[in-house]
């Protein structure tokens, strides 16, 4: 009998390997796009049972399921479980969603890992969707209490006179943005403030976008996304992607972000994510899982770090935590920041992953803010964001941890040693780390 359930006895305080077994993700598409019409749990449940088959898990139980949206409609309040019960696992399959911006895919994917590695679980499937073509309109607070009021309401006199309370301004919907509740600057004027702190050249953040695209393009050149993609409504590739892309044609754009600094300002569409949809799914399990059911074995998920700073006071830049993340989590492992065979740091913006190298070159900062003797110092450029990232593939927010997740985990395989740093930045000043390892 195949069993995913723990074995009697067995030692919950273990820390045995979480492996990643393989991942799978739908093509990311422009938002207002190829995905017009589609919802979160479309997508996910496309992304999933794209796993699935692959991983020949049909009708099977799985350990957990864990993913989330961002944007999220107020219908969908256990996304996940609903995924799951329109996916080809079985219904016995436990799910849930976590919320953390845009770390929540890396999140539910350590999440999962930890629960392998205690020996609650032999098997999860970790994840995150996104889309801004659906994304939820609200109501105003004073349409919503007459709405409920009316609801209430035990005769049609009461139910008008809860009507009569209404204004036409009450009327106006309210859309999501990208906005820090807090400080009402969207994440890219926040990223300017950061890009200028850091002294980040146009030049810097466009060739780092230009690579972004030539490396993604490349990937796919040498089908290195046959295994991790399936195609969805048209699509097989992901749609932002400019295989021409050049630093020269980047460098004509105009800024989008930071225009109140006048000249400085250098973010543009070109060296900033776009608005995107996608859905993202990452499949783990113990060595016991993957061995019984004849799996391969990519990677161990080997650590996790959550690190969050003061970005509203403006101590700290809004996409900075992963800085703080990393070291912590190197302390722990006993590890330099240049043991790694790759890099995998989240293109926010490509200020974003400039800062971010910056700031750990920088003896003033590693000393004052990450309380280091040294700086954590330079890493080679060539390991860093080999096959491409968000700038690229686009940023479809709670997909991307699984994107990254499955990328890396395929390239540590094919290198067939070392390890990978994992570095996501999020809204609401938080940031999560990962570290890989190959099998
Ligand atoms: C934790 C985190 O991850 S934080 C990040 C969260 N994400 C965000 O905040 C999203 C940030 N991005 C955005 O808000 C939007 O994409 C913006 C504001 C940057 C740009 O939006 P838009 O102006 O609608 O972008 P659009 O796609 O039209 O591009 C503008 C122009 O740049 C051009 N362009 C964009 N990318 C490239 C490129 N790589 N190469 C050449 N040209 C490009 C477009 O073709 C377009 O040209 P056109 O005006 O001649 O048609």
């Amino acid at each position: 009998m195949r069993s995913h359930e723990i074995a009697m006895g067995q030692n919950l305080s273990q820390n045995r390997p979480a492996v990643v077994i393989g991942g799978n993700r739908i093509p990311f598409a422009r938002a207002n796009g190829a995905y017009v019409g589609a919802s979160n749990q479309d997508m996910m449940t496309a992304a999933l049972d794209g796993l699935v088959a692959r991983f020949g898990l049909q009708g099977q139980r799985i350990g957990a399921v864990a993913s989330g949206a961002v944007l999220k409609h107020s219908r969908d309040f256990n996304l996940t479980r609903e995924v799951v019960l329109g996916s080809a696992l079985s219904p016995q399959t436990p799910a849930y969603d976590v919320q953390m911006a845009c770390a929540t895919g890396l999140e539910t994917i350590g999440s999962l890992a930890d629960k392998i590695k205690s020996g609650q679980i032999e098997s999860g499937i970790g994840g995150g969707v996104d889309t801004v073509s659906d994304a939820p309109i609200a109501v105003s607070d004073d349409l919503r209490n007459v709405l409920l009021a009316a609801g209430r309401a035990r005769s049609l006199k009461d139910r008008l006179a809860a009507f009569a309370k209404l204004r036409p301004r009450d009327l106006a919907p309210s859309a999501p943005g990208t906005d820090e509740p807090r400080t009402g600057l969207s994440m890219g004027e926040h990223q300017a403030l950061t890009t200028q702190r850091w002294e980040i050249t146009r030049e810097a953040q466009d060739e780092l976008a230009a690579a972004s695209h030539q490396n993604l393009a490349a990937a796919y050149d040498r089908h290195f996304f046959d295994d991790l993609i399936t195609p969805y409504r048209g699509l097989a590739k992901d749609n932002n992607m400019r295989a021409d892309s050049t630093v020269a044609k980047l460098s004509k754009l105009k800024p989008a972000f930071g225009k109140s600094l006048g000249d400085q300002a250098s973010m543009t569409a070109g060296n900033s994510t776009p608005l995107t949809d996608g859905a993202s799914a990452v499949l783990l399990g113990s060595e016991e899982f993957a061995a019984e059911h004849d799996l391969p074995m990519l990677a161990n998920f080997v650590d996790y770090e959550l690190a969050a700073v003061d970005f509203v006071s403006g101590e700290e830049g809004l996409l900075m935590a992963p800085a703080y993340a990393v070291p912590r989590m190197l302390a722990r492992q006993g590890l330099t920041l240049q043991d790694f065979d790759f890099y995998e740091i989240h293109e926010a913006f490509a200020g974003t992953v400039l800062s971010t190298l910056k700031a750990w070159e920088d003896p003033e900062f590693c000393k004052d803010k990450l309380g280091l003797d040294a700086p954590l110092g330079s890493i080679d450029r060539s390991k860093l964001n080999v096959n491409g990232s968000s700038l690229a593939a686009g940023h479809p927010f709670a997909a991307t941890g699984g994107r990254i997740v499955a990328t890396l985990a395929k390239m540590l395989h094919e290198k067939g040693s070392g390890r990978g740093l994992i570095s996501v930045c999020a809204a609401g000043g938080q940031g999560i780390v990962a570290i890989l390892e190959a099998r």
